[in-house]
């Protein structure tokens, strides 16, 4: 008999197409979860899950008895409880690196959108207003020779670091958790402490994944301390952010603009009061979401949910310590 998968949201259908071949796969498209008759059921058969943003938690697990692994597509796992999960001997994985470039242009995009105000702009023409030679109120800010702070240089932060150094002339400073050689000597980043890189910064990028350390890493005191022209992406988790400080520091002239792929709550509620800022450029969550990437992320997390199902060590396992102590 086939071994039964729970496949959630955005597996890139030839991908799906594949592990249908091989697993009995019940397939859910949107929000579906806990206490919904079918899901439950998929649930309770369940050897493996393969999904996006799936919100893994003790109660989930609870009526899963099955899942050996849970094959996150995405490189963050916050949505996951990586301590319960472990302790009931479920592995779990995820997809780093193969999205960092992807990511990283998206980030830089949004970079420069903030910067030269471009869907303003467009708007602006789009609506017919172009009729007069443009104000000095409508001009952006430069981006080539400025200085990037980046917070959390991991392999995004570094990726980014790559197009701001080598495209844009730009210095770069990063705050991490540990010192990175590399991007030291490649993109000539120095390290700061984290007050220091927010005061020094024209552009403060964050990158760190979702953790209790890093909840509101960004507040009031934060937004306070940077250069009243600066601007802030955010392409890391919603939760990183303090939001209603951000909207305050943005309407008090605190900092000058904000890029936002991520939100505290996704999707975002229309009345979110930071979608009524001209000085916010926002994006619906899709840093890695091109064609290409999301298939890569597709192909890897079914492989990792392959080889876990297989009994072999998936690629890029996260909690290694359930495969060093499996049995024989
Ligand atoms: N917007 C989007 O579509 C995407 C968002 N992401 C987010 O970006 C995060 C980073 O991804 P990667 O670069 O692949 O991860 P990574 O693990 O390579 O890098 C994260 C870096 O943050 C540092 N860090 C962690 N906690 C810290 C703290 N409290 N203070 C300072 N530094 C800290 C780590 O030392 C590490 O160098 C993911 O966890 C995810 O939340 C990732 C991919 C796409
Ligand atoms: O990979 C991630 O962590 C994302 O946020 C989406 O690709």
């Amino acid at each position: 008999m086939k071994q039964k998968v729970l496949s959630y949201m955005r597996v890139d259908e030839r991908v799906l197409a594949e592990l249908e071949k091989e697993f009995d796969v019940t397939s859910f498209q949107n929000h579906e979860y806990v206490g919904d008759p079918r899901f439950d059921q998929a649930l309770k058969e369940a050897d493996g899950i393969i999904g996006l943003a799936l919100k893994v938690t003790k109660e989930l697990l609870e009526l899963a008895p099955n899942v050996k692994i849970v094959s996150n597509v995405s490189v963050g796992y916050d949505n996951l409880d990586l301590e319960e999960l472990t302790k009931r001997q479920i592995m779990a994985t995820n997809t780093p690196n193969i999205l960092d470039d992807t990511t990283a242009d998206a980030m830089f995009g949004l970079l420069l959108a903030t910067a030269r105000r471009i869907p303003e702009l467009d708007h602006y023409v789009k609506a017919g207003q172009w009729t007069v030679s443009l104000q000095p109120e409508q001009y952006g800010i430069d981006v080539h020779h400025k200085t990037l702070g980046i917070i959390g240089m991991g392999n995004i932060g570094t990726a980014i670091a790559k197009r701001a150094h080598l495209g844009f002339d730009m210095k770069i400073l990063y705050h991490n958790r540990s010192r990175r050689t590399e991007a030291e000597e490649r993109f000539q980043a120095t390290y700061c402490e984290l007050d220091e890189l927010l005061e020094r910064s024209d552009y403060v990028c964050l990158m760190v994944p979702a953790s209790k350390a890093t909840k509101h890493l960004i507040g009031k005191a934060e937004f306070q301390r940077m250069k009243r022209t600066a601007i802030f992406i955010n392409g890391s988790r919603g939760q990183n952010i303090d939001e209603e400080a951000l909207y305050e520091a943005l309407v008090q002239g605190e900092i000058r603009a904000a890029g936002m792929d991520v939100f505290t709550e996704e999707p975002t509620r229309p009345d979110n009061p930071l979608l009524s800022l001209s000085n916010v450029v926002t994006l619906p969550h899709i840093g890695s979401s091109t064609i290409e990437c999301e298939y890569q992320m597709s192909k890897l997390a079914a492989d990792n949910l392959r080889k876990g199902l297989q009994g072999q060590k998936p690629p890029t396992l996260i909690n290694e310590e359930v495969w060093n102590r499996r049995e024989p």
